[in-house]
């Protein structure tokens, strides 16, 4: 099976979960797709849908589903979204797609958080991935500066804005020894807007795509 593949078959696996949900809670990025058009297949009283990016709401739209405001909706019954690496404890990276802002937020407001992931996303200790680090433009360099005296390397994410207008530190090098206190370290820097550690709040369920396996934990 290709890497998209695996994507798909995860992410149809994950419409079990929605099933009897009228408004479900969507991240972002191509394992995510995937799950927006078996949402749309599944045609199952899904009333609608809180989007994590203008780029989702984009397929949402497409695919037929009605975007609703998190503001108007409370608390949500489920949250599906990918990470870019995935632990045993179900603590996360995020952040690949600089998305990481309302996927935290989504999360936060979601009872149950499934996350969807290939095989390739799993990881005996969080870190390989670069921490993408969402900031306020204008503190850039000052948030670098102090992720340095953290140990880390931040790579500025030139060309890229996010939905939110900030833009994102890519940090290479970090030892995460405990994802908590580190998440809870860099959100405190004036100018984070949000790390892309989901530890604090991490999924509550993970599945994820080994060949012709669903492994579930
Ligand atoms: O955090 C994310 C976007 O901000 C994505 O969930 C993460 O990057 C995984 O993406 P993909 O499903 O394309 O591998």
């Amino acid at each position: 099976m290709t890497q998209d593949e695996l994507k798909q078959k995860v992410a149809y696996a994950a419409l079990d979960y929605v099933k009897g949900v009228s408004i479900v809670g969507v991240g972002t990025g191509s394992t995510v797709f995937h799950f927006i058009n078996g949402l749309a297949e599944m045609k199952s009283g899904i009333e609608g849908a809180v989007s994590s990016s203008e780029a989702t709401t984009a397929h949402l739209k497409k695919m037929g589903i009605p975007v609703l405001d998190l503001n108007d909706v409370g608390t949500l019954e489920v949250y599906v979204d990918g990470a870019d690496e995935i632990d045993p404890n179900k603590k996360l990276i995020k952040g690949g797609g600089a998305a990481l802002t309302r996927e935290k937020i989504i999360a936060g407001a979601s009872k149950k958080f499934v996350c969807i992931a290939d095989g390739s996303k799993r990881v005996d200790v969080l870190g390989k991935f670069p921490l993408p680090v969402e900031v306020i433009p204008m503190a850039r360099s000052f948030v670098a500066r102090e992720i340095v005296k953290l140990g880390g390397q931040p790579v500025w994410r030139e060309n890229c804005v996010t939905d939110n207008s900030g833009h994102i530190l890519d940090v290479h090098n970090l030892n995460i020894v405990d994802p908590s206190e580190l998440e809870k370290t860099i959100n405190n820097i004036p100018g984070v807007i949000t790390v892309g550690i989901f530890s604090l709040r991490p999924a509550d369920i993970v599945l994820v795509s080994e060949g012709e396996e669903i492994i579930t934990f």
